[in-house]
């Protein structure tokens, strides 16, 4: 029961597994009952040591959700935290989790050892890594990178064997049916990168190969190093690529021939290509500058109005996938109740009086 509450009390993507106790006592209101958040509900917690306490005042006071928080200050920790087998600062066994500046949250493909291949846990962490994120208020701008030599090697041709290759069910129809399920969950690994409302820029250096195209053609900004090649490597291994990349790379390169010759053929394409197609917006020397720039742009976005940057994402998006008329008429309903914020005018007044956006104080969305 308390392990349940613990579980949802404190966002996945910036919790570490946590002792069972959970600490519930240290909150309190004033016009409810003693110990809880609640005006209807007393919670208690009839044992726990003082260690425990401690450290979980901590981690709730970085990271819990409005619903069981009382009055906590806005900071998140997430550099605190780490598990014994998966990354450092992180609740993931595949994703490493940091925030290396105000706003931006930095989401490191985390198996380096492996080159970042896409084994289960990875499908499903990402998940719901980024449904935390697009929670989280704290975080205005989302970066992906890869740990190691590596972005990544796409799909763990070992852990998936028995998903894709030997998939259960008496039946066709009941083989079909649970093949579906998988492919249908294995999209929304990178679907949820799209509908995250934060700005997703995507730093990649070394392979970008298989799954890794699928995933980056998800984000918002692509940028590479000078070492860095992609390849749409799934012809090679007898499959049409199914979750993402022969969707959304057409609307990413502008040349129909050149998307299907990487399909159809899985050749590599190097940095210069990528960035002369419109893959990636730009091109680094090395993983360091790639870093370095990939903060600087995600800096850029984060000190924005968050209002007017979700809000030029999700147009852009409903756009891309809509009729130029269809996207006015969405923009004009969004509009109509987002032009009521303040931000419009704080971001006026400081373009006014010749000064950054950087300056202006906009509230948490
Ligand atoms: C429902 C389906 C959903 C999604 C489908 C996606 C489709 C795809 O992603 S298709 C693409 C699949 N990936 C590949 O075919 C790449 C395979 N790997 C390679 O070709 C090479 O590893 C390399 C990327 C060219 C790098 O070579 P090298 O630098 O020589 O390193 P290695 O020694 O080969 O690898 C180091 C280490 O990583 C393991 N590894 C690499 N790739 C994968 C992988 N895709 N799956 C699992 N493991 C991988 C490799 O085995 C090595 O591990 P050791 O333990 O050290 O042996």
């Amino acid at each position: 029961m308390l392990s349940l509450i613990i579980k949802s009390a404190i966002p996945r993507y910036l919790r570490f597994q946590l002792p069972a106790q959970a600490l519930i006592r240290t909150m309190s209101t004033s016009d409810g009952p003693p110990s809880s958040p609640y005006t209807t509900l007393a919670i208690s917690r009839p044992a726990e040591s003082i260690q425990q306490r401690v450290m979980l005042s901590l981690i709730i006071k970085s990271a819990i959700p409005r619903y069981l928080r009382f009055q906590l200050p806005a900071q998140a920790l997430i550099r605190t935290m780490s598990t014994s087998d998966g990354p450092p600062s992180s609740p993931y066994t595949t994703l490493a989790i940091s925030r290396p500046a105000e706003s931006i949250t930095h989401v490191q493909l985390h198996r380096p050892e492996k080159l970042n291949a896409m084994n289960k846990a990875f499908w499903r962490e990402m998940v719901e890594c980024f449904n935390e994120i697009s929670e989280d208020k704290d975080c205005r701008v989302v970066v992906v990178s890869g740990a190691g030599k590596t972005f990544t090697a796409g799909l763990d041709l070992m852990d998936m064997a028995g998903d894709v290759l030997q998939p259960e069910g008496e039946d066709a129809a009941r083989i079909a049916w649970n093949l579906r399920r998988t492919v249908t969950k294995y999209q929304e690994t990178f679907s949820v990168i799209e509908k995250c409302p934060k700005p997703v820029v995507v730093a990649v250096h070394g392979a970008c190969i298989g799954g890794g195209v699928d995933l980056i053609t998800a984000c918002d900004i692509r940028l590479c190093s000078q070492d860095a090649w992609f390849q749409v490597k799934e012809v090679d291994i007898g499959l049409a690529a199914d979750v993402g990349t022969l969707q959304r790379l057409p609307k990413v390169i502008g040349s129909r021939s050149l998307v299907n010759e990487l399909a159809l053929t899985a050749r590599k394409m190097y940095a210069d290509e990528a960035k002369s197609s419109g893959l990636v917006s730009r091109v680094f020397a090395d993983q360091e500058a790639l870093m370095a720039g990939a903060l600087e742009v995600a800096g850029e976005i984060a000190a924005r109005s968050p209002v007017a940057v979700q809000g030029t994402k999700l147009n852009l998006i409903y756009s891309r996938d809509h009729s130029v008329a269809e996207g006015l008429h969405y923009m004009a309903a969004w509009n109509m109740s987002m032009l009521q914020t303040q931000d419009v005018m704080k971001s006026a007044q400081a373009a006014m009086e010749k000064k950054s956006p950087k300056t202006v104080t906009f509230s948490k969305l």
